[in-house]
């Protein structure tokens, strides 16, 4: 039996520093600390050097001077090249201040609240801020996320996020949101490769963009119009980040999407401009259908080598004829080219239609509306890569209303007034992504969502405002050829034949009845050979 006094108790030798040793070790800590700190930072070090080295020798004139000639050297700078100045003086400066400041000071609370913190062996594990970059609207936060979150997690919170740090529109991209430059010259190779590394895949990264300045809250003024149109790059909206945003109009149709009064016009009037060069050369035909009998396009009627404003019966005839110019197309080109590519000789043939449920939907006329259905079915899934191509803009997104709408490769939102016609336009999950076009503010006019190419994240853009007497000035300047309205006298012109396909020689083969019952089952008893 063990009784209390029996136990026997064993403490190990408590091991106690001399406080001389402890003191040393915490200096030596915060030392290393700071030429850590130091290596990170070399311009910040070099600039602090050099102020007391100055001060040192000349005083608070040996400060003041290089402070006031180098305020001068920077708005000179600003002056001449803002946009470089942004790019290589203030933006990497005010990057670093709100990286400090900003970003690091609220980051923790940040990413608790707004559920990105997760729990690992009891301790609290958050998503790292790398780095953050700064231009004139926009700051770029390079985060890396905590193993097993994925951008989506991110994508899901972005309103939160935005909010979480005091501004209202946020963006989450899964690769950084901007693209590597075009590199020309003597150092173009090696140029290319350092971007090679800059821009390498890095699946452990998410990209938040804060909108700091809204640079869509300015009207943005119509874009110069070009005497030769880019198909694949025609300017019509700004970005967020002030650069300007160009449709590519080659082998797509475009569908925009907005309620009444978001604006619809002002980005079929900026793409009407972006072409209008073309429209006079012969290199495109404008094809104008407006249901609302022309109150939108009459005043730009000598743009327009066909336009329907009034009758039904016109827009049918219209889009039958549009599937007329794309068969003979077909037949032409047929065997020849994949894609059309737009010439004088046979230009880019434009169908723009505004209020296009007046047509799929609201028409009374059954027989009517039936036609003019099969002639938007066949352009929309024949006539893109013949060069026919449709730009159509409705209110209502439904299925219902437009039962062509998956047709349309390029979908731009305007504001709308359900959160679920977002995914109708854009497409499943663009909400969610951060396209929240049913939360537009009421000066909103003109500003949209689209989906760049090639990356699932829509972009907020603002079209460009093109005023009547703009319109008025276009027509009188940019006026369609005055032939421009038989281009379907070219479906006369003599198309290749489809190519006849000679029978390949058979064997004389044996007959399949034997001869008594051919015999029978003939007319002529078999008297004639067969
Ligand atoms: N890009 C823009 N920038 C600034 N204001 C704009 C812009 N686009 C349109 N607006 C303003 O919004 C108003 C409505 O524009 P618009 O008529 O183009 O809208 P809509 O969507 O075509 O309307 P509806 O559905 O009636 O056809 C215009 O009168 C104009 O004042």
């Amino acid at each position: 039996m063990t009784s209390g006094g029996d136990l026997l108790v064993i403490r190990p030798k408590r091991f106690v520093l001399p406080m001389w040793l402890v003191v040393l070790g915490v200096v030596l800590r915060w030392l290393a600390r700071f030429c850590w700190w130091c290596l990170r930072h070399p311009v910040a070090v070099g600039l602090a050097v050099a102020a007391v080295v100055l001060y040192a020798e000349h005083g608070v004139l040996g400060v003041v001077v290089p402070l006031v000639l180098s305020s001068a050297v920077s708005a000179l700078w600003r002056w001449r090249d803002e946009a470089s100045w942004w790019r290589w003086c203030a933006g990497p400066l005010l990057g670093r201040f709100r990286h400090v400041f900003v970003y690091r000071r609220a980051w923790h609370e940040a990413m608790t609240l707004c559920g990105l913190a997760e729990t690992y062996d009891h301790r609290p594990v958050l998503p790292e801020l790398l780095r953050v970059r700064s231009d004139q609207a926009l700051d770029v936060l390079t985060v890396r996320m905590v193993r097993g979150q994925t951008p989506a997690d991110f994508q899901k919170v972005t309103a939160n996020l935005a909010y979480a740090f005091g501004r209202r529109h946020a963006r989450v991209y899964s690769e950084r949101p901007d693209a590597p430059p075009t590199r020309t010259g003597y150092w173009a190779l090696l140029l290319g490769w350092v971007d090679r590394v800059r821009f390498r895949d890095r699946p452990t990264l998410v990209y938040l963009v804060l909108v700091r300045t809204d640079a869509l809250r300015p009207v943005v003024p119509p874009f110069d119009a070009s005497p030769v149109p880019d198909f694949t790059a025609l300017p019509l909206a700004r970005r967020e980040n002030l650069g300007t945003w160009s449709l590519c109009l080659l082998a797509t149709h475009v569908l925009i999407g907005g309620a009444t009064r978001s604006g619809k016009g002002s980005v079929l009037w900026s793409l009407v401009r972006a072409l209008a060069g073309g429209i006079t050369s012969g290199l495109v035909r404008l094809w104008v259908i407006d249901p609302k009998g022309g109150m939108e396009f009459a005043m730009g009627r000598p743009l327009f080598a066909r336009f329907a404003g009034t009758s039904f019966e016109a827009m049918a005839d219209l889009l039958d004829e549009a599937v007329t110019v794309m068969r003979e197309r077909q037949t032409r080109l047929a065997g020849t080219v994949r894609v059309h590519t737009p010439t004088e000789a046979d230009p880019l043939v434009v169908v723009v239609i505004d209020e296009m449920a007046a047509l799929t939907a609201y028409l009374q006329d059954v027989d009517l509306r039936r036609r003019i259905a099969g002639s938007l079915g066949l352009l929309l899934s024949q006539g893109a890569g013949v060069g026919v191509l449709v730009v159509a803009a409705l209110q209502d997104p439904r299925k219902e209303v437009l039962p062509f709408r998956d047709l349309f490769p390029t979908r731009i939102a305007l504001g709308l007034t359900e959160a679920a016609q977002v995914d109708m336009v854009l497409g499943d999950g663009a909400r969610n992504r951060g396209a929240l076009a049913d939360q537009m503010p009421r000066w909103a006019k003109g500003v949209g969502y689209v989906i760049l190419d090639g990356t699932p994240e829509p972009l907020r853009v603002r079209f460009s405002y093109v005023t009547d007497d703009d319109i008025r000035d276009l027509a009188r300047r940019y006026p369609a050829p005055a032939d421009a309205a038989d281009i379907l006298a070219q479906v006369g012109r003599k198309s290749t034949p489809e190519p006849v396909r000679t029978p390949l020689p058979r064997k004389p083969s044996g007959p399949l009845l034997p001869d008594a019952l051919r015999n029978l089952l003939d007319p002529n008893g078999g008297s004639e050979p067969r």
